[in-house]
């Protein structure tokens, strides 16, 4: 018998309190909210579904679909684009397959001629493979296949002429499809739907990416006379039909009310406590999340709590395991074999293999990178463990959403890390509960992404001035750009492409800022892996400790012409940081805030960095070993920036002294680098930051924070809007930490390129009181 069946019920709160009564482990929860248990609401099969297509869903234990999934399916079958933005497993994937599966069933030739055809797009291989197992699942006369980097000859061929619902990725569309589009002209012309899952992946400059391809997917479309219903699906992205939007182009209904039922579930907000080790500048270090992830992983399996833990990187998913392992075996010897780890790279059959131990009650805990999140179907687990925030609130509350079978109680934790952001969450819980303030961010009119998609664009058909709204109000500058470059002509009929080289291959939708660096092992010349082009000054120049899956690397050459760099395998005592200088110039301001004598500005910006040298840290510990130089060339970045301006006049009446600005300043801008992700869905490595007493373009007190990206990628202007709140964290992250000079948690920054120094944590709070008015308790 499955032993999920007989699984006693789990006591939510009384296991939260055998947790937290752990000697040694006071004060560490900071917060536990319950959220009440949720009744399922069913609505009616609609009647325009295909009968055998309702048949196959109910065989497969659906009776009634849930009210969110009818009225998604209802508004996309009336051919209404629709996002819908409902928990984890919520059962979005029925909401778009049946209108989907309904009109390739009903469109169908009498003979077997496909009269529908839809379009599926996942962020990852992995996903696909899952819808095509849960399509195969259904048994219903329906011709479904995966496109991707993968499928041979006969299976493109096949899909191209004969399949009726493909799954495939954005990439395989702007390389393959869409060029290809005369090949794929029957089945374009025929397309009914195109479904986006997981939709919230696309940010960044790759969500800028994809979507041109989309507005390229629909130009093409049109010119073979379809026009197909968008479906887009997220659990819990922010302002869906503002992100479906931006992503598509098109009018988009938001469906958000989950109806599918749901057991109580607490999220407990856990802290780990100071350590006796000091860090840089002897500031307090807090234990590693990962390591306190591990002792909460060992007591929950230890209670026989089915247990999910999602750990950041790969090499911490195996540790969290094996100490959690460990500990274990000095409670009984036979528990260490029900824990195990998972990270990317598994192959399906190791996939379904770990699904399956953990559905039979054979594994009781997993430590699971994030490659989890979309490669393996696993829920109805009973808690979920998150060693530091996932990133954004919509994975978080997907990750909890893993825990909770039916209509059972499901705990998460969310284990904070050492940095400001973590620190500000587990502190102020309203940020996570509250009202959404993330917004999925990208910014589709950044040059550097419209141009290489509208030179593809042009190759798959002239452009035309009535294409130009599709691709927003900056295109015809873009396009005169790339006329007078000589990469368009202009005819009267449009903008051609004339170049014998396939347009396609100048967008790198996954990557930004030119080729990657190979990384080389010396003594066999196999390829480990890649690194970006923009981090490799950074992290592969001659000498730098590379850790890669699990093992370490030391980097012997870095060739930039060539973009090789030659590696061996090694086992330092030390790990390597770069030390980078940067300078900033503004180009233009393009709007701005005053804010009571002091201005907060957006922009353009051309930051300049160079790799200087690098530290050498011993570890563990992080102590500095010592510092080498290292010769490497400057390079620049014509990018995005929010920045804010504080008159000498305003620092004088505040009472701030000239010898504490560039600590304060510098440590107001660490702060707000690390916070700038809970506003702007962004990675705190996708910003960088300079700050100076006196900037040369303003001439005073100025704190910079700029988009990473050539062109910029929306986090900067996301944090000129949300500037309040978002500095309003900043400050509050700063005074309320309980270190007494700075730590990790509020204003070190382990990227800084000068060894967290100066830092006057005081000052940072007293400057931020000035720009913000509070003061004098004034709001804006
Ligand atoms: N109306 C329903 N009644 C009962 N079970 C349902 C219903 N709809 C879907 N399910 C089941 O719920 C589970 C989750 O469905 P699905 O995987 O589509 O959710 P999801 O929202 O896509 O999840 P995720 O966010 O993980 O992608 C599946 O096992 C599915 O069969």
């Amino acid at each position: 018998m499955d032993q999920a069946l007989v699984r006693r019920p789990l006591e939510v709160a009384a296991l939260v309190d055998r947790l937290t009564s752990v000697p040694g482990r006071e004060g560490r929860l900071t917060h536990l909210e319950m959220l009440p248990p949720r009744a399922a609401v069913t609505a009616a099969w609609p009647a325009w579904a295909a009968p055998d297509v309702v048949a196959a869903f109910t065989a497969r234990g659906v009776v009634l679909p849930w009210q969110h999934q009818a009225a998604a399916a209802d508004a996309a079958h009336a051919g209404q684009h629709v996002v819908l933005a409902t928990g984890t497993a919520s059962g979005k994937s029925l909401a778009y397959q049946l209108p989907a599966l309904s009109a390739i069933r009903s469109a169908r030739g009498e003979r077997g001629q496909r009269g529908a055809t839809v379009l599926y797009l996942a962020p990852t291989k992995a996903l696909a493979q899952d819808q095509l197992a849960g399509l195969a699942g259904l048994d219903l006369d329906v011709r479904v296949t995966t496109h991707d980097g993968d499928s041979g000859r006969d299976q493109r061929d096949w899909a191209r002429d004969y399949a009726e619902y493909v799954l495939t990725n954005p990439d395989m569309l702007h390389r393959s499809l869409l060029p290809g589009h005369a090949r794929w002209a029957s089945f374009l012309g025929s397309l009914r739907y195109v479904v986006v899952d997981e939709c919230h992946h696309y940010r960044g400059v790759f969500g800028a990416h994809v979507s041109h391809v989309l507005r390229r997917l629909r130009r093409i479309c049109a010119l073979y006379g379809a026009s197909p219903t968008f479906v887009l699906a997220s659990a819990t992205v922010a302002e869906p039909e503002v992100a479906a939007h931006r992503l598509t182009g098109l009018d988009v209904l938001a469906v958000t009310d989950d109806a599918s039922p749901r057991g109580r579930v607490a999220l407990a907000l856990w802290e780990p406590p100071f350590t006796s080790h000091a860090g840089e500048n002897h500031a307090p270090v807090r234990r590693a999340a990962s390591s306190e992830t591990a002792d909460l992983l060992a007591d929950l399996v230890a209670e026989d709590v089915r247990t999910l833990a999602f750990v950041r990187s790969r090499r911490g998913a195996e540790q969290v395991a094996l100490t959690a392992a460990e500990l274990l075996a000095e409670v009984d010897p036979s528990l260490p074999s029900r824990i195990a780890s998972y990270r990317g790279g598994y192959l399906p059959e190791e996939r379904r293999a770990i699904e399956e131990a953990l559905r039979r009650g054979e594994l009781t805990g997993l430590a699971a990178t994030n490659a989890l999140e979309l490669g393996i179907d696993i829920s109805g687990l009973d808690a979920v463990l998150m060693a530091g925030f996932p990133g954004t609130r919509a994975a978080l509350w997907q990750q909890v959403g893993r825990a909770g079978r039916g209509a059972q109680d499901a705990l998460g934790i969310l284990v904070a890390r050492d940095d400001p952001l973590d620190t500000y969450l587990v502190t102020h819980p309203e940020a996570l509960l509250g009202r959404p303030v993330e917004a999925t961010v990208f910014d589709p009119s950044n040059p550097h992404v419209l141009g290489p998609h509208l030179c593809a664009a042009a190759h798959e058909a002239p452009l035309t001035e009535a294409d130009l709204p599709l691709f927003g109000p900056t295109t015809r500058d873009v396009l005169d750009l790339l006329t007078g470059a000589g990469l368009l002509r202009k005819r009267p009929r449009g903008w051609f492409w004339t170049d014998r080289r396939r347009a396609s291959d100048l967008a790198d939708i996954r990557s930004t800022g030119g080729a990657p660096v190979q990384l080389v092992e010396s003594e066999t010349g196999r390829v480990i892996g890649t690194v970006d082009a923009s981090s490799a000054h950074g992290t592969a120049h001659p000498g730098a400790v590379y850790v890669h899956r699990g093992e370490t690397w030391l980097v012997q050459s870095l060739d930039l012409e060539e973009h090789v760099a030659v590696i061996e395998r090694a086992e330092p005592d030390y790990s390597t940081s770069a030390r980078e200088v940067t300078d900033i110039a503004i180009v233009g301001e393009r709007e701005h805030r005053d804010w009571a004598g002091c201005r907060l500005s957006f922009g353009e910006v051309d930051v300049t960095h160079q790799v200087v040298s690098f530290l050498k840290r011993r570890q563990p510990g992080g102590d500095v070993l010592g510092e080498e130089p290292l010769d490497l060339p400057e390079r620049s970045l014509r990018t995005c920036a929010v920045w804010w301006t504080v008159p000498q006049h305003v620092l004088d009446e505040a009472g701030l002294a000239a010898a504490d600005l560039p600590g304060a300043a510098h440590a107001a801008e660490h702060c707000s680098i690390g916070l700038l992700p809970l506003f702007a869905t962004c990675d705190r490595w996708d910003i960088g930051g300079v700050s100076t007493a006196v900037h040369p373009d303003t001439g005073m007190l100025t704190v910079f924070v700029y988009d990473g990206h050539p062109g910029g990628a929306g986090f900067a202007e996301r944090g000129f809007r949300a500037a309040h709140e978002w500095l309003t964290a900043t400050r509050d992250t700063i005074a309320s930490c309980s270190c007494d000079e700075g730590c990790p948690s509020c204003i070190q920054s382990p990227k800084c390129g000068n060894q967290n120094n100066p830092l006057d944590k005081a000052g940072a709070t007293r400057l931020l009181d000035v720009l913000l008015g509070t003061d004098s308790g004034a709001l804006r």
